[in-house]
């Protein structure tokens, strides 16, 4: 039992278990709608031929997201036959495409395999004076017509408000209730302009929880910062469904990451996460899509970013060493990857420099470590010393040590 009065199995357990954690064990029923292949390829470096899409597809597949959301068909001829390929896979993942809430669209993306059709439509008064220019009345029987028609298809249908935060409450939700009674598979809110923040999204979503039966699904922007915990308030308030794209890729800085949302939601439930995606295949797929949109997997990346599990100050080092969980609340062995200590440089301890010692099979009482790392400093005040660079300065400070020469100064072990 914690401070907010819930239970969870592991934390209880577990005397050093963050006490947040309790609070998210509600937050363990979420999909994610994968939509690397449409609001990525919204991205601006993004051109993904037949073979790309495919290889992504399956990709995604494997890994374990419980939807694919592709381009709409009605953007391009290529556009439509690459959506028929990915349907003719028979991938395990449902296929879905976003479309216009048009009957053109509509008519063109029920004939193409998928599973499922995700409409939308502009709300704010931005979008409805400077894009489509059609009134909620309209937009009500627009959505009607069209939602009616997937529907007599036999196929899956959301139907989401584009720029959701800067839209009248009051409009809002009366569209939704009207497409739930319809009955869409899931309404869906969209920060189209990355403008929300957390707690507005709580807000939104819990309002809409109480007037909607159907699923929610959220589509969060970056352009602040915010898309994971937008994400994250989402699912706390009663989200169902999130999308994402693989490094987070689409319209101008692009949306909630794959593997960031993969890194906010193992904190609040790690066996579900563990469970239900292959996270020892995110690094893959995050390099598989960088190199299509010809970009480098950003150095702090959550979870696969090179720095991601690298430790280097002292304080750090030492108590890491004791147990991984003093600074780690992602364990990089659940993601395929590994932790490492760096030790060549101004900021290190005795303590790292004593594992490294270990690890080479040097014998060195506590003192010469000291006297070794005291040396590293000195030589790491000039310039960082790589691996090799350290090992050497180690091995020769050993040889002297054993050879019954303590060096005193760098120059000494050199
Ligand atoms: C926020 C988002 O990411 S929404 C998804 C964005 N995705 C896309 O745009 C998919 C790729 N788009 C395309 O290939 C093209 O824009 C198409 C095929 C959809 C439409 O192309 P065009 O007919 O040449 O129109 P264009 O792109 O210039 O303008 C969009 C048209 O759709 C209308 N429109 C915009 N949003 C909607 C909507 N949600 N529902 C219905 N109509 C809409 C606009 O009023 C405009 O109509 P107009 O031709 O009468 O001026
Ligand atoms: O269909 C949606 O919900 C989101 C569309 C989109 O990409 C956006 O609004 O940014
Ligand atoms: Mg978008």
């Amino acid at each position: 039992m914690t401070a907010n009065g819930t239970t969870n199995g592991s934390a209880s357990h577990n005397p050093h278990a963050p006490k947040y954690q309790d609070s998210l064990s509600r937050v363990t029923n979420w999909s994610v709608i994968e939509s690397t292949l449409r609001e990525g390829e919204q991205f601006a470096n993004a051109f993904f031929d037949t073979e790309t899409k495919i290889k992504i597809a399956q990709a995604l597949d494997d890994f374990g997201v419980e939807y694919i959301e592709l381009t709409s068909p009605a953007a391009s001829e290529q556009s439509r036959s690459d959506c028929e390929a990915i349907c003719r896979l028979g991938l395990k993942a449902k296929i879905l495409t976003h479309t216009r809430c048009h009957m053109d669209d509509a008519r063109i993306a029920v004939e193409t395999g998928v599973d499922g059709l995700d409409i939308v439509i502009g709300t704010s008064s931005y979008l409805r004076e400077f894009s489509h220019g059609k009134d909620m009345d309209y937009i009500a029987k627009q959505a009607t017509e069209v939602i009616n028609f997937i529907k007599s298809k036999g196929l899956e249908v959301r139907f989401s408000s584009e720029d959701s935060f800067r839209s009248d409450l009051v409009d809002l939700l009366s569209i939704y209730r009207t497409v739930d009674k319809l009955g869409v598979n899931r309404v869906g809110i969209a920060d189209t302009v990355g403008c929300a923040n957390p707690r507005q999204v709580y807000e939104l979503v819990r309002t809409l929880r109480s007037v909607v039966s159907c699923d929610i699904e959220c589509h969060f922007h970056n352009d602040t910062g915010c898309a994971i915990a937008n994400a994250y308030a989402a699912l706390e308030a009663g989200a169902t469904h999130i999308d994402t794209s693989v490094l987070g890729i689409g319209e101008r800085n692009g949306i909630t990451p794959l593997g960031g949302l993969c890194a906010r939601m193992y904190v609040a439930d790690k066996d579900y996460v563990i469970g239900k995606y292959k996270l020892d295949k995110l690094r893959d797929l995050e390099n598989l899509v960088a190199e299509a949109v010809q970009i480098q997997v950003p150095f702090n990346n959550y979870i696969t970013g090179y720095c991601a599990f690298t430790h280097k100050a002292g304080i750090h080092a030492k108590a890491i060493l004791n147990n991984p969980s003093t600074y780690e609340i992602l364990k990089p062995e659940d993601f395929g990857m590994t932790r490492y200590v760096s030790i060549g440089h101004r900021l290190t301890g005795w303590n790292a420099v004593k594992n490294r010692v270990q690890q080479l099979g040097l014998k060195l009482s506590d003192d010469e470590v000291k006297a070794v790392t005291a040396q590293i400093k000195v030589m790491a005040d000039v310039k960082p010393l790589n691996i090799d660079e350290v090992d050497t300065l180690l091995r020769r400070f050993h040889d002297k040590v054993d050879g019954g020469i303590a060096p005193a100064t760098p120059a000494d072990a050199n």
